[in-house]
């Protein structure tokens, strides 16, 4: 049997990653798998390094080729917490944007994050949450393999974050991408993860596959003691 036989079939692989700033290693060695269709949470103190990983994953830092191995799919998307949409263009062209002749497949998009009739509207138009709604029509209009998102709720309050909860969840259930989502929020990740990694130092130090039955809340039995194990792993003592 060859070592690497049914990684194959991994969307993300990573082995033995390093990203040095200046001889410190804000990477350390990392080694993840994300499967097809799999939903990964990445949880960190600040500054342990899950931005790094992200773009690095994204294929926005060349300074991490040869490190180690890195494949990640053709087809990725990434959200981050502010938009980026450009304020110049329409709704719709934002989403389209460098896809041509897509026209009836962004509008569906924007019918998937319930924005339809918003086609037209300028960006400076929406609220925050539309605007990270159509975020992820962008991203999902080009139907990733993977889809990276860094923390792209942490900028909404927290009743519209938990809308954008289930919004999530309904897209990835329609379109099957593998997802790394880096978020501060515990209860987020575990709200959304099939599996919740702990990333310290530039080292992946604990994960946590989430069992409990979807759709999930803070109240479920089981919850505060998958929330107490990950709080210990992010070194937090209550
Ligand atoms: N361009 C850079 N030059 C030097 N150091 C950097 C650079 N980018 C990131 N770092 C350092 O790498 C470390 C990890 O940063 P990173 O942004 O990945 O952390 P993070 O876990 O995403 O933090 P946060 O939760 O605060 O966003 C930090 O100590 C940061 O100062």
């Amino acid at each position: 049997m060859a070592p690497h036989a049914g990684l194959l079939t991994a969307a993300v692989q990573v082995r033995r990653l390093v990203r040095r700033y200046d001889e410190r290693a804000v990477l350390d060695g990392v080694d993840l798998d994300i499967a097809p269709g799999e939903f990964v949470a990445l949880l960190g103190k600040s500054g342990s390094g899950k931005s790094t990983l992200l773009r690095a994953l994204a294929g926005l830092d060349s300074d991490v080729a040869g490190t180690g191995e890195l494949v990640v799919p053709a087809q990725v998307s990434v959200v981050f917490q502010d938009s980026r949409l450009l304020p110049w263009a329409r709704v719709l062209d934002n989403v389209l944007l460098g896809l041509n002749g897509a026209g009836e497949r962004g509008r569906q998009s924007l019918d998937e994050v319930g924005l339809a009739g918003r086609e037209n509207a300028w960006p400076n138009e929406l609220s925050g949450g539309e605007q990270q709604r159509v975020a992820l029509a962008r991203s999902l209009v080009r139907e990733p393999e993977l889809l990276l998102a860094d923390e792209p709720f942490g900028a909404l309050d927290a009743l519209t974050r938990l809308k954008m909860h289930a919004l999530l969840r309904k897209l990835c259930a329609a379109h099957q991408p593998a997802v790394l989502l880096v978020t501060h929020d515990v209860d987020e990740a575990i709200v959304l993860a099939d599996r919740v990694i702990v990333l310290d130092q530039g080292r992946l130090v604990a994960q946590e596959q989430i069992e409990l039955a979807a759709p999930r809340s803070p109240a479920d039995p089981g919850f505060a003691a998958v929330r107490a194990r990950l709080l210990d792993a992010l070194g937090v003592s209550l």
